[in-house]
């Protein structure tokens, strides 16, 4: 079931590995709600929101029994798909968005376009397999799955970093804020789509 206004999108989405249920509010307060049933996935997420000026909840029954992997791929599909239909025609917004954060030793940079084109490129690696209950695999698989259901273009590139939590925190939040540059509105821009096709 979804529902979609503008700028604003809400999703449920049930396959025979999870079952989820997310709303997203692109002009939000950073206010989220997540229970995914993996706690560093939650405070990635929570970033997402907080950095990203979007207001997010997300609701989910996981196999968790089986693995992360489901989970956190499936959460990616549904937010890029929430993120999709809340864009709308993207007319009027600045289109690309570009971030680097740090968290301690830790830098990394997300470049955004919303080009209606999918497509990662990803530059980060970890030095270790897990964070928590969270694979560290796993965060480019939750970003490739975001960005070929939002169907945007994404650059994440690890500047530096030793500590596997704060390389990926950082990750989450350069993104969040590159997105939120990209989906702000250009006062320039008299309401047309960013493109010289006229269409995206
Ligand atoms: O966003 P802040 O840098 O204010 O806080 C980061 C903190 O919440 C916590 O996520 C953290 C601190 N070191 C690793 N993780």
């Amino acid at each position: 079931m979804t529902t979609e206004t503008s700028r604003t999108a809400t999703i449920s989405r049930q396959t025979g590995e999870t079952d989820i249920t997310l709303s997203l509010a692109i002009d939000g307060h950073g206010k989220s709600s997540i229970q995914t049933g993996i706690g560093f996935f939650d405070h990635m997420l929570d970033a997402l929101a907080r950095h990203g000026g979007l207001d997010l909840t997300v609701q989910v029954k996981g196999d968790l029994h089986i693995d992360d992997h489901h989970t956190i791929e499936d959460v990616g599909i549904t937010l890029g798909d929430a993120l999709h239909r809340a864009i709308g025609d993207k007319r009027g917004i600045e289109r690309f968005g570009s971030a680097l954060v740090p968290l301690d030793e830790a830098l990394c940079e997300a470049v955004v376009d919303i080009s209606g084109r999918p497509f990662l490129a990803w530059n980060i690696t970890f030095p270790r397999e897990m964070i928590g209950s969270m694979a560290t695999e796993m965060v480019e698989e939750f970003f490739r799955a975001l960005c070929m259901s939002a169907r945007i273009t994404v650059h994440m590139n690890g500047r530096a970093g030793t500590n596997a939590h704060h390389i990926a925190e950082s990750a989450f939040k350069s993104f969040a804020r590159a997105l939120r540059m990209a989906l702000s509105r250009d006062p320039r821009s008299a309401g047309q789509i960013p493109s010289t096709k006229g269409v995206l």
